[in-house]
């Protein structure tokens, strides 16, 4: 059983593994799962339904009437020309935007196929999103303090950490992070790990959904693999929406696709390849 240490004292050394685990009070012990998602039973579908966005102080819808239905722990991917509405579509379903008109909801459904009650509205707590190049935005010295960022510093009781630690153990598994010292420094990490630290980031939240921007861009061609194994890998555990011009690369993985077209509209359609 893997042993880790998280530290909440504001006077704690800096986060480091190694030199925690002789922290035997804040130590906790890591069990061999996972924890489940938050979203367990049955199962649900994000619904987006005739969403319009306008920024303010402009003339021109840069979304018009966009819907679509994505079921939980699918593959969806949304490709068009640049400067379609891609990205914009992507911050709104992150909370970064509100739309001006239509709904961004996550519908529960029953195993019988109906609504397990009212649709609730997609809380920006429940999404991760991954921007183009996230390497550009890492900021800590350690992947440890990457994935922790923003984690409470002060002493937290054990419930708490406990919480944490799973939510770590999760992220750093998932993405294959566990092969790696979580003492390294981000910066210094191939192109292929920086996007696996990226994916941790966001998946340490325990997202219900999760947006990906043009996760294979400016990588190479092993980078680039060892990226869309990963998100195969993904998939079973989580809902992906992912932007990208990369097609043929990704298409194995797709279980809905839609075409955005300039002016904002977005239409099913399968994969020009
Ligand atoms: N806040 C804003 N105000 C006005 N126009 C904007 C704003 N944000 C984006 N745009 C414009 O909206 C259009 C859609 O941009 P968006 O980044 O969503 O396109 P995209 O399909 O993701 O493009 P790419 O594939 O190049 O990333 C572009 O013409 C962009 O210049």
């Amino acid at each position: 059983m893997k042993t880790i240490s998280i530290p909440f004292s504001p006077s704690a050394p800096p986060l480091s593994p190694l030199r925690l685990a002789f922290y035997s009070n804040n130590s906790l012990r890591f069990p061999p799962k996972s924890p489940a998602l938050r979203v367990s039973a049955d199962h649900y579908r994000i619904e987006v339904r005739r969403v319009s966005y306008r920024p303010p102080r402009t003339q021109h819808n840069l979304l018009s009437e966009v819907s679509f239905s994505l079921p939980e722990k699918s593959f969806g991917l949304i490709f068009g020309r640049s400067g379609s509405g891609k990205t914009t579509l992507l911050q709104l379903l992150a909370g970064l935007s509100k739309p001006t008109s239509g709904s961004i909801n996550i519908q529960r459904y029953g195993n019988d196929g109906n609504p397990n009650g009212p649709p609730e509205t997609l809380s920006p707590e429940r999404v991760g999103i991954v921007f183009q190049f996230p390497e550009r935005y890492f900021l800590a010295d350690t992947v440890l303090e990457e994935v922790t960022f923003g984690w409470p510093r002060q002493k937290a009781d054990l419930a708490l950490r406990e919480q944490l630690a799973l939510k770590l153990q999760f992220a750093i598994n998932s993405v294959g992070l566990n092969t790696i010292s979580l003492e390294e420094d981000p910066h210094s990490l191939s192109g292929g790990f920086k996007r696996r630290l990226a994916l941790a980031i966001q998946l340490v939240q325990m997202p219900d959904l999760l947006l990906l921007d043009e996760p294979l861009a400016g990588l190479d061609w092993k980078a680039r693999a060892d990226v869309v194994k990963l998100l195969k890998h993904l998939k079973k555990k989580l809902t992906l929406l992912v932007v990208s011009h990369d097609l043929k690369e990704l298409s194995g993985l797709v279980d809905l696709s839609w075409k955005m077209e300039m002016g904002g509209m977005l239409k099913e359609e399968p994969l020009p390849i």
